[in-house]
Order: C-alpha cells, then structure tokens, then sequence
C-alpha cells in the first residue's frame, strides 16, 4: 500500500518539529513547503539524515513550488507569522490572512481531497479564512488550539496533583485567546470532576483558579520566555495527534477549531468544540451541557472570534 502524504505549509518553528514527529511516527512521506529558500530543502534533508539512526522510512522533500504538495492525504498550515513580547495574536491578523489566502488558493488547485489542519494565529479567524479561501468542505477543515491548550491545563493540573498525566483529562473550548474556556466540570483526574477533587480536599479552589488564569495566559508565558517567537513543541505534538485521528481512523473526541453550523446555537463560524476526529474528518460535534456561568464565558468568546471574523471581512471583502 502507497504511504500517506503530509504535506506541511510552513516549515518554521512548528513546521520543522511537525516534520520530525511525522516522520519518526511513520504517518507518511513528508512535503516541506515554504516560501523561504533552503529552509524547507534543509529542514527536509537533515530530518532525513536522522533516519538511519532512529529507523524510520518516511521520505522528506523540501520545496517552494506547490505541485509538490499534489494529492497530499493532509496539509498542515503554519504559514504565516508568529507573535513577539509585547503582541497579541490578534496583531498577526493583518499578514496572516493574506498568507492564508495564498494558502488556500495552492491546496485548493494541489490538493482538494487532503484534510486540512490550521495552526496560523489568531487561530479560530485564520481557519475560518482558511476554509473559504480554500472551498475545502467545512468537516475536512478544522483548527488545531484546544489540544494545546488543553495540554497545558492538564500538565499543570497533574503538577497540582502530583499524579502522572495520563490521569488527568482536560477540555478548553472556546476562541484561542485570553477569552478561551477552561471547563472545570469537565476536566478530571482518574475520571474525578474538578469541584469534586476541590470537596474533597486534594486541592483548593483558589490554585484551580491560579491553574486556569495560567492556562489562559500560556501562550504568553512561552512568547516571554523564548523572546524571538511563540510556542512549537507542544503545538506540534497537539496538530499531529488529530493528523493521526484522521489518518488511523481512530477517532479521538478532541477539542478542535470546528465549523459550527445550528450547534451550539451558532452559524458560519469556527470555534473551538470537542469533535470527533476519524476519516470522515470532523464526522460529528459534541454539543455538551453548559451551566449559565459557562455559557456566558463560552459566548463572551464566540463574541471575541466574531470580532476577529469581521476585522478579516473589512480587510478581504471577499469573505462577507
Ligand atoms: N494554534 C495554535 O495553538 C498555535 C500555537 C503556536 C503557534 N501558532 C501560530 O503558528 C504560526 C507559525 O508559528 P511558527 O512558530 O512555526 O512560526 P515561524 O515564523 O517559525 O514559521 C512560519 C513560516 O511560515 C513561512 N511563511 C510565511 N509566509 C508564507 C507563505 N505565504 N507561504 C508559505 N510559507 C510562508 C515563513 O517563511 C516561516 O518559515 C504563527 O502564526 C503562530 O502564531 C499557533
Ligand atoms: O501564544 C502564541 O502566540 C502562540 C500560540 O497561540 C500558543 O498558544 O502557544
């Protein structure tokens, strides 16, 4: 049987980890693209040197010429510009769509069947940008954002707790931004709610408190500490679980940018929902129940994405 083909649109920070973890998973051959000269080549060839040594087939090839990317299985997107000390990612929005529009034009012509994961910030606009340029089907675009984001709730919620990170499972769903919504009743730890960990005396409210206000910022605290870019370890790992979703079929419930069409009492935009991610893409959206309290958090950031929505519409009238 042919390998898969994993086509990576950007081969910076995440898109030269992205290519090292797909080829030493062996998810398929691996297609550098960029606009930059060498970097991809470079990338690709020196990824491809560690193979001997790590024993993995997967083939590398960098490039700038889209062809390259033709009946790619998946195109992960993460061209573009990442933020600074002192930006937000809102900032981003101006280059970045014109990036996607460029993107989506090339996986349109290259590669219409392949699904599409989006990693460019701000996440929930440049993916809903994304998906229109592109005239991909909504359920084979989706965005990458509430694995990671929900990664560092987890992480630093089995820090708390002192137990392995495998026990503790976590949702943030909403807008990738300071408004995302960390869901304390459903995170866990060994299947325990948060408010019932906090009854029982584990830990307290005040360091839940302490753990979401860090998880909403953690992005941020990456930006401070790397000082020249933004996080990619961590967002690279998040973007290859769903392409590995999608590629195995395994159907993870994952809380991933999805376009929302009637659920969650919204139309025409992409937020952050937990979906099911198989072959079929995103083959179904899970609608939980929110308290009033969560509901108003969850629409403040769907406020937040519409925001960023119309500031993409002002600058590209073509997406109206
Ligand atoms: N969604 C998330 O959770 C999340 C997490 C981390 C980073 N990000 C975002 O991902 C993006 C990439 O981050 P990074 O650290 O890899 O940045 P980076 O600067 O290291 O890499 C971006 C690459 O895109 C390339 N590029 C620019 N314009 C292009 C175009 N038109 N076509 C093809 N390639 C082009 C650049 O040459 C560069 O190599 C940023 O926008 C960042 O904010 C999102
Ligand atoms: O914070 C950023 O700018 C990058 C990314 O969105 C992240 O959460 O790490």
């Amino acid at each position: 049987m042919a390998r898969k083909k994993i086509a990576l649109i950007g081969a910076g920070m995440i898109g030269g980890t992205l290519a090292h973890l797909a080829a030493q998973k062996e998810l398929g051959d691996v297609v550098l693209f960029d606009i930059a000269e060498g970097i991809p080549e470079g990338k690709g060839l020196d990824i491809a040197e560690s193979s001997p040594v790590d024993g993995y087939d997967s083939r590398l090839k960098g490039t700038q010429d889209y062809k390259d990317i033709a009946d790619a299985d998946v195109c992960i997107v993460t061209a573009g510009v990442a933020r600074k000390p002192g930006m937000s990612r809102d900032d981003l929005l101006g280059i970045n769509l014109k990036v996607m529009k460029s993107v989506g034009e090339g996986i349109k012509a290259h590669a219409p069947n392949a699904l599409v994961i989006c990693i460019t910030n701000p996440l929930d606009a440049m993916v809903w940008a994304l998906q229109k340029f592109s005239g991909l089907p909504k359920e084979k675009v989706v965005g990458m954002a509430g694995i990671l984001d929900s990664a560092r709730f987890r992480y630093f919620l089995a820090e708390e707790f002192d137990v392995s990170v495998e026990s503790v499972t976590a949702f943030v769903l909403g807008g990738h931004g300071d408004t995302m919504v960390p869901l304390e009743r459903y995170s866990t730890v060994a299947g325990i709610p948060l408010p019932d960990l906090v009854e029982m005396g584990w830990t307290t409210q005040d360091k839940i408190n302490s753990i979401i206000d860090r998880t909403r910022k953690g992005g941020g605290e990456i930006v401070a500490l790397l000082k020249t870019g933004s996080a990619y370890y961590a967002p690279a790992a998040s973007a290859i679980q769903m392409a590995e979703s999608y590629l195995r079929d395994k159907k993870l419930v994952v809380p991933c940018a999805a376009y929302l069409s009637g659920e969650y009492g919204l139309n025409d935009l992409y937020v952050g929902v937990p979906i099911v991610l198989g072959s079929g893409g995103c083959e179904r959206i899970v609608q939980v129940n929110f308290t009033a309290e969560e509901k108003a958090m969850f629409e403040n950031s769907v406020g937040a994405v519409r925001e960023l929505m119309d500031a993409c519409i002002k600058l590209d009238p073509s997406l109206g």
